[in-house]
């Protein structure tokens, strides 16, 4: 019934008013406030109304997909279909895992109850951490607010949302859909809040008494974050910037790899955090890959992504992006890198529309090397030996996606394993993002932590570990061992720990017999203190 009323539910009105939304330090904390009162109704919900709810917004999500998207295209600059990718499937994908397995790795979870406790059953709790708190970034400003928002609601928890400054109108926009399921399905008003701001709202956020927060955003910003953190022991997750190697072995497909590379470096302007920015190819295939590469991106056609045009490339979105992509190209290019097409930030009067762009000869030394480019740079390094090709791609600060192809599934299985990166994808570009049950994450300069997947989900849980008597009767304190201790009670506690942990069976024996000793007098076991002084 309420699936039915919320879907005749109509879109709401794009118009958002933006007076008003720098939110203070005060604002951010009475929403964290508002949104803990709310969890404690919401932490009882059933699955079933946790499902309805994300189900209400899929249902929205599904039927405006295409105002979702040109809200999008409008605020970050990427074009339809790197929205629709982006923005839509990303998140309709994570609700479809949340519904369909969510429930099963929130339930308790039965342990082993280990050796000695084997009178006893273990178990994980679930139990939601009460409000999360997420501070995101604007490049994919639909996405990176329903991201965190269902996997905590799903969790039981409240959530805080602070959105960037560079996506405030969009977020207001969307911020409707979500209240408008939220009130679909009766859940306690003020469960979610959407915070708009600068960075001091964002530090008031995980300052605020959030019980676990996730930062999503620069290397910069990510310290800041965590120093904070460290002033409130806020637990955090830190999903911090990426620079993907995209390993391409000689007997690769390269008809099939070329359009997928193209896609990991271009999609959205390159403004993706795990966006392919290092393609590291077989010497054999880089020129063949090069060729490819211009002969394509000569062809997309790039303009306004919300403008009545189909284009494939829109625009940077952040001011000053633009400017340091070109200031990284230059930089390559005075010591000694080719630039293939592209590379030229065009008239600052037309727009942020940096070209799509492919460059080689870049070598250690120069920034693009090691620094995030976050804009559409294809950066094509040739190696010899499957050494050297494990060795470049690990040669970078940042480690979070990694792809490597090879017509050996097996082969490109064993380079991926040695590549230091959070997520590694074979044969294909990023699909660990769309299997929704995996962790996503980084190592080094990319963060650390779990954000989605089964880790990242029970990540917003406190795993409350419960032991209980397997049996239905209780166990107690042996009475030699009761408060005054027993003489005997040192010798009770080596024999216990003989007859279970020493490594031959005579000795288990002999703990056993010492055991008994401590009891009923054994002849040749002496017991208590007696054998201190024997
Ligand atoms: N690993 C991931 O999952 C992921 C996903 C998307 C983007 N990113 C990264 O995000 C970066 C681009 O986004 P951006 O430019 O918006 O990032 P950013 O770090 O500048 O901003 C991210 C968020 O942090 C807030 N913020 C700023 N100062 C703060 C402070 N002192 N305390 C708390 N919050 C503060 C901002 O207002 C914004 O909401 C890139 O580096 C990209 O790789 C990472």
């Amino acid at each position: 019934g309420l699936l039915a009323w919320a879907g005749k539910q109509r879109v709401p009105a794009l118009e958002v008013d933006l007076e008003g939304t720098r939110y203070t330090h005060m604002d951010v904390r009475a929403a964290i406030k508002e949104s803990k009162e709310a969890s404690k109704v919401w932490r009882s919900s059933s699955f079933a109304q946790r499902r309805l709810l994300l189900k209400t917004l899929v249902k929205y999500v599904v039927e405006n997909q295409e105002a979702i998207c040109r809200i999008s295209a409008r605020d970050s600059g990427k074009p339809l279909v790197d929205a629709s990718f982006g923005e839509v499937l990303g998140t309709c994908e994570k609700i479809w895992w949340l519904c369909s397995e969510g429930e099963r790795y929130l339930k308790p979870e039965s342990r082993s109850a280990g050796y000695m406790m084997f009178y006893k059953k273990a178990r994980v709790e679930y139990h939601p951490v009460g409000v999360v708190g997420a501070i995101v970034p604007w490049n994919y400003p639909f996405h990176n607010i329903l991201n965190p928002l269902t996997a905590a609601l799903f969790a039981g928890n409240g959530a805080v949302i602070k959105v960037s400054e560079h996506a405030t109108w969009s977020a207001l926009a969307y911020e409707r859909v979500i209240d408008a399921a939220l009130a679909a399905v009766g859940a306690p008003k003020g469960l979610v809040r959407i915070v708009t701001g600068y960075g001091e709202a964002g530090n008031a956020l995980v300052t605020g008494g959030v019980d676990k927060l996730i930062f999503v955003g620069s290397t910069a910003i990510g310290h800041k974050v965590l120093e904070a953190a460290a002033t409130t022991l806020t637990p955090v997750v830190l999903e911090l910037g990426g620079k993907d190697a995209f390993v391409i072995l000689e007997d690769a497909d390269l008809a099939t790899v070329t359009a997928t590379a193209l896609r990991g470096a271009f999609q959205s302007c390159g403004q993706n955090c795990a966006g392919a920015e290092r393609f590291i190819v077989h010497r054999s295939l880089a020129d063949r890959l090069l060729e490819r590469a211009v002969d394509v991106v000569r062809r997309m056609r790039q303009g306004p992504a919300a403008g009545p045009e189909v284009v494939d490339c829109g625009s940077m979105c952040m001011p000053g992006q633009a400017e340091k992509v070109q200031a990284l190209i230059d930089d390559a290019v005075a010591k000694g890198a080719k630039v293939l097409a592209g590379g030229k930030l065009p008239d600052q009067s037309k727009g942020l529309f940096y070209p799509p762009t492919v460059i080689t000869g870049v070598t250690r030394g120069m920034r693009i090397w090691e620094e995030e480019v976050f804009g559409p740079v294809m950066t094509v390094i040739p190696f010899d030996t499957e050494d050297e090709a494990i060795a470049l791609a690990n040669d970078c600060p940042f480690g979070l996606g990694s792809a490597v192809f090879s017509r050996s599934a097996a082969r490109a299985r064993r380079v991926g394993a040695q590549l230091e990166a959070g997520m590694t994808s074979i044969n294909d570009f990023a699909t660990t993002y769309m299997c929704q049950s995996l962790p996503f994450g980084g190592v080094k300069e990319s963060g650390f932590d779990r954000f989605a997947g089964v880790e990242g989900l029970r990540g917003l849980c406190v795993p409350k570990a419960v032991a209980e008597d397997r049996w239905p009767f209780s166990t107690a304190i042996p009475p030699l061992l009761q408060y005054p201790v027993s003489d005997k009670a040192f010798e009770f506690c080596q024999a216990l720990v003989c007859m279970f942990y020493a490594p031959d069976l005579s000795e288990n024996f002999k703990g056993l017999l010492r055991l008994a000793a401590c009891f009923v007098p054994l002849p040749g076991f002496v017991t208590g203190r007696a054998k201190k002084t024997a």
